[in-house]
């Protein structure tokens, strides 16, 4: 008896639009749903995991390399299986793709899944709305990853004017005029849009229609660019691990003066400032920083761990520059701070 059947939501979107805040932003507010989640990171060290960790009912999480890489279904299934059997009693599995994710290769491989218990619950698409418009420049593939959605989060509408958002949403049409797009800010989605809905489990037929029309369109696209496309080809990440503190001026420096091609950073950070006895999350996306002051897990190590990530990306610079903000024997001083608590948020 295979049980009621579990959706699986496809959580996408490019580099730093959100992903990770919304996922959060969900596991506070629930609403009693029991939700396993899938998290996906480029980098070998997965940030992301470590980001969402604590608040969530299961979670498998997978690193250095995209899902949608998965050459056959057997990972992903795996993965389900594990996730979605009836002792875990789940409500809901949210896959959190790589911010470089096709998202059509993880809608195929969530619906090869012959697993009785897996349902595909659609896509959410997490758009940045400071980033949009240059990202789709740059890539214009996106535009396809936008014709696939089933909702549309416009997030960091903070960032930007009314107008701007307008604009943005005018944009989106263009690419998809069946999903609704909601504005928001921090990833902060209504949880009900995505929970009470009572989504079909299974697409409606003229649904199916459309998405299959639309794989059947991405795989001819593939085909006509004669190779396999994906967006993440010409990305690297690269890690950065220290246990020796790091001074948080030459940290600061070196994230506002960001080296050629770095897109993304994400991490924590322990800076070596007396009386300082926080963890730092650092976030960069784009030419925005942001901190966040965390707590230290009792018995946890204090250690830098970072992920770099962009498009022809000097890695031996990237890393003797990091490598240069390790303090040497001049401890840094009180107001050493200061560079960090501009960018710091209140989370
Ligand atoms: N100003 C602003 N910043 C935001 C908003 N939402 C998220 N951020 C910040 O943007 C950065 C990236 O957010 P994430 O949620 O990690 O993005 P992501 O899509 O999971 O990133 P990847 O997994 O690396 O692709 C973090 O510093 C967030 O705090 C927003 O609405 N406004």
């Amino acid at each position: 008896m295979a049980g009621r059947s579990v959706p699986v939501v496809i959580l996408a979107g490019f580099l730093g639009a959100g992903k990770t805040s919304m996922l959060n932003h969900l596991l506070r507010r629930n609403r009693g749903v029991r939700i396993g989640v899938v998290v996906n990171d480029f980098g070998a060290i997965n940030i992301d995991s470590m980001m969402v960790a604590g608040q969530v009912d299961s979670m498998v999480s997978l690193s250095n390399g995209c899902l949608c890489c998965a050459v056959d279904t057997e990972d992903m299934d795996g993965m389900l299986d594990r996730l979605v059997r009836p002792d875990s009693d789940l409500d809901v599995v949210v896959i959190e793709a790589s911010g470089l994710a096709e998202p059509h290769n993880m809608i195929r491989l969530v619906r090869a899944s012959e697993n009785p218990r897996v349902a595909y619950g659609g896509t959410v698409l997490v758009v940045d709305a400071a980033a949009f418009g240059d990202t789709l420049a740059q890539h214009p593939e996106i535009g396809r990853h936008v014709g696939l959605a089933d909702l549309v989060v416009l997030n960091k509408t903070d960032l930007v004017s009314d107008e701007v958002v307008l604009d943005i949403r005018e944009l989106l049409r263009e690419f998809n005029s069946r999903a609704p797009v909601v504005p928001v800010s921090e990833g902060r989605l209504d949880a009900a849009l995505l929970f009470d809905a009572q989504r079909p489990t299974e697409p409606s037929p003229g649904e199916q229609l459309t998405l299959d029309r639309l794989l059947a369109e991405a795989d001819d696209a593939d085909e006509s660019h004669g190779a396999h496309h994906h967006l993440h080809e010409g990305y690297t990440a690269l890690e950065f691990t220290s246990d020796a503190p790091l001074n948080p001026r030459a940290l600061v420096s070196l994230l506002e003066d960001r080296p050629e091609g770095v897109y993304r950073a994400k991490g924590f950070v322990h800076f070596a400032v007396p009386g300082q006895t926080r963890k730092f999350e650092v976030q960069t996306v784009g030419p925005h920083i942001r901190f966040v002051s965390r707590r230290w897990d009792a018995g946890e190590e204090r250690r830098t761990q970072l992920v770099v990530i962009g498009v022809g990306v000097d890695e031996h610079d990237v890393l003797t520059r990091l490598r240069g903000c390790v303090v040497g024997d001049e401890p840094a001083d009180e107001n050493a701070m200061l560079g960090v608590h501009r960018y710091t948020v209140a989370m």
